[in-house]
């Protein structure tokens, strides 16, 4: 008999997306085959017609991954179902790094190695994945050229890891999450779960987001994160985000109490943290 297997979409192989996508993997029941995506928007393009997907949505470093927070919102139909962080170390690839003038990467990379780039002196070019990266390089054979990203890559590309950890900041973690339209099983029962709105302000007056927190302040509901995108409507107004951790059974109520005071209000999901 064929075992049916889902589909999990991510970034291209020795992406650390695709580590973190192994790593849910480890968590989760049925057979999954893993598919490489371009970019981060083919993932969610793919996910909003079957199977599952893994993104990085926010570094400790850069902060949020805004294309993800932004793809959330526009295919409204797929949700978060999962996250887990994950320590980033970057690696300097390429052939010698005395010859590097020009450090390719993906911009949150690039990032998070803004310092030691910096210092060296060397330009920049972005592409849509580390791993991409580690390709162009080996395919130019321009010694110029360095690319940022991981051990997997560079062995992947028959590339010389020149220096490691090279990340601004030690403690340099990312969050990813599986995204999908319907519910997945988990081996092991999680014990913490959050939820993640989105919601744009009725109206610009005083108070008016403070009058949203105060609703979460009197539940003693603890909030992970909060962030504002641009409306993409007019300078200066935004959409905000917010994490918090699941209330339980209040959560219908805590949500219905925010409606009153925006114009729309959009649970983008309720999901456990894996570790
Ligand atoms: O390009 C990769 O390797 C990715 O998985 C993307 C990504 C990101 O967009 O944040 C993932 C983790 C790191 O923060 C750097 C890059």
């Amino acid at each position: 008999m064929k075992t049916i297997k889902n589909k999990i979409y991510t970034l291209p192989k020795g992406t650390y997306s695709e580590r973190a996508t192994k790593k849910f993997l480890t968590y989760l029941n049925g057979n999954f085959e893993i598919k490489y995506c371009n970019s981060i928007y083919d993932v969610f393009e793919n996910v909003d017609n079957s199977g599952f997907g893994v993104v990085p949505i926010e570094n400790s470093i850069e902060g949020s991954v805004s294309l993800t927070q932004d793809l959330l919102l526009q295919f409204r139909e797929v949700n978060i179902v999962g996250e887990l962080a994950m320590d980033i170390h970057h690696n300097l690839i390429g052939y010698d790094k005395n010859k590097i003038e020009t450090i390719v990467s993906h911009p949150q990379a690039l990032a998070q190695c803004r310092e030691y780039i910096k210092k060296h002196g060397w330009s920049v070019k972005a592409v849509e994945s580390t791993s991409e990266a580690v390709k162009l390089v080996a395919e130019s054979s321009n010694e110029k050229l360095g690319a940022i990203g991981s051990k997997d890559s560079a062995k992947q590309f028959g590339l010389k890891i020149l220096e490691e950890n090279i990340e601004d900041y030690k403690n340099n973690k990312t969050r990813f999450i599986l995204i999908g339209k319907s519910a997945l099983s988990f081996k092991t029962c999680p014990n913490r779960y959050k939820v993640s709105i989105v919601f744009e302000l009725k109206e610009d007056k005083p108070g008016a987001l403070y009058h949203i927190l105060k609703e979460f302040a009197e539940r003693k509901i603890n909030l992970t994160r909060i962030e504002s995108r641009p409306s993409k409507k007019r300078l200066g107004t935004y959409i905000f985000y917010i994490d918090f951790e699941d209330p339980g059974k209040n959560l219908k109520e805590t949500l219905e109490s925010l409606k009153e005071q925006t114009t729309f209000i959009y649970v983008l999901g309720r999901y456990p943290v894996l570790l």
